[in-house]
């Protein structure tokens, strides 16, 4: 582990029942200012793997780490009050009946009345979408700008660490471009560590700085995104057989 680690799973065993195990041995590791993705075919672990390090399931075996404590057995309500981790999950991620400003009051709740202005005039001059809809409900709002309201959403208490499941589902080329634009922000902006799960390798691996192929629960592939994404054997099962 190297004092930069902020994430770091090792060799976990988990699943949702006592029969069967999902994730079977997975390390992975995520650092300061980093983005790392995780790519691998449907049902490989990889939202499991998320779920694992949030808390909502406790690995059988092997060690989650968050910024160096030991965090595996810690239930997901602990973790978010007492680390500094987020969590957007694929769907559902914000509350459309609520307004902008009532979403980002959601996930600033912890923090003072002061704090909860100061962090959300922040948020929203980094994100300008989020100002312009401040007091309309986040119905109205498209999927790109209801992924950018749930991204902003879980940045309120200043995480250290976030978790994203999918953050480009069901969004169009030009909206996924938006979102990412909004992923590399908070990692170049406020030096966030990023372990994200995503569909479009391609598009994940330009921005991320390394990233984890996964296969049948365990780590198949690992590197620097630019070196994966010139991998022939990626390219050929991730990328379409497109080149870099
Ligand atoms: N709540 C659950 N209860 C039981 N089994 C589950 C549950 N959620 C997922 N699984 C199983 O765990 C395995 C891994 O699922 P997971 O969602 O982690 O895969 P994934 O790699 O994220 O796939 P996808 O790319 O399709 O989202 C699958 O076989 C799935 O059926």
């Amino acid at each position: 582990m190297s004092a930069r680690d902020m994430i770091v799973v090792e060799d976990a065993i988990a699943g949702y029942t006592p029969e069967v195990d999902i994730l079977r041995g997975m390390s992975v590791r995520a650092g300061h200012a980093e983005i790392v993705t995780l790519l691998g075919p449907n049902g490989c672990g990889k939202s499991t793997l998320l779920k694992t390090i949030a808390g909502f399931l406790t690995p059988r075996s092997g060690r989650v780490l968050l910024e160096g404590q030991d965090v595996s057995v810690m239930p997901v309500h602990r973790k978010i009050q007492r680390t500094g981790l987020g969590f957007v999950p694929q769907t559902e991620n914000v509350f459309t009946s609520l307004t902008i400003r009532e979403n980002l009051q959601v996930g600033g709740h912890h923090l003072a009345d002061r704090q909860v202005r100061e962090r959300m005039d922040e948020l929203c001059a980094h994100y300008p979408v989020l100002k312009r809809k401040f007091n309309d409900p986040a119905a109205s709002m498209s999927g790109g700008e209801r992924q950018i309201l749930a991204l902003a959403r879980a940045l309120m208490p200043r995480p250290r660490m976030l978790l994203l499941d999918e953050p480009s589902a069901g969004l169009s080329p030009k909206m996924l471009g938006e979102v990412f634009e909004a992923i590399v922000k908070i990692r170049d902006k406020e030096g966030v560590c990023i372990l994200m799960v995503e569909q479009n390798a391609m598009e994940a691996l330009r921005i991320s700085d390394r990233a984890y192929v996964l296969s049948m629960g365990r780590v198949a592939l690992t590197g620097a995104a630019a070196d994966l994404m010139d991998d022939p054997q990626v390219r050929e099962l991730y990328l379409g057989g497109r080149a870099a």
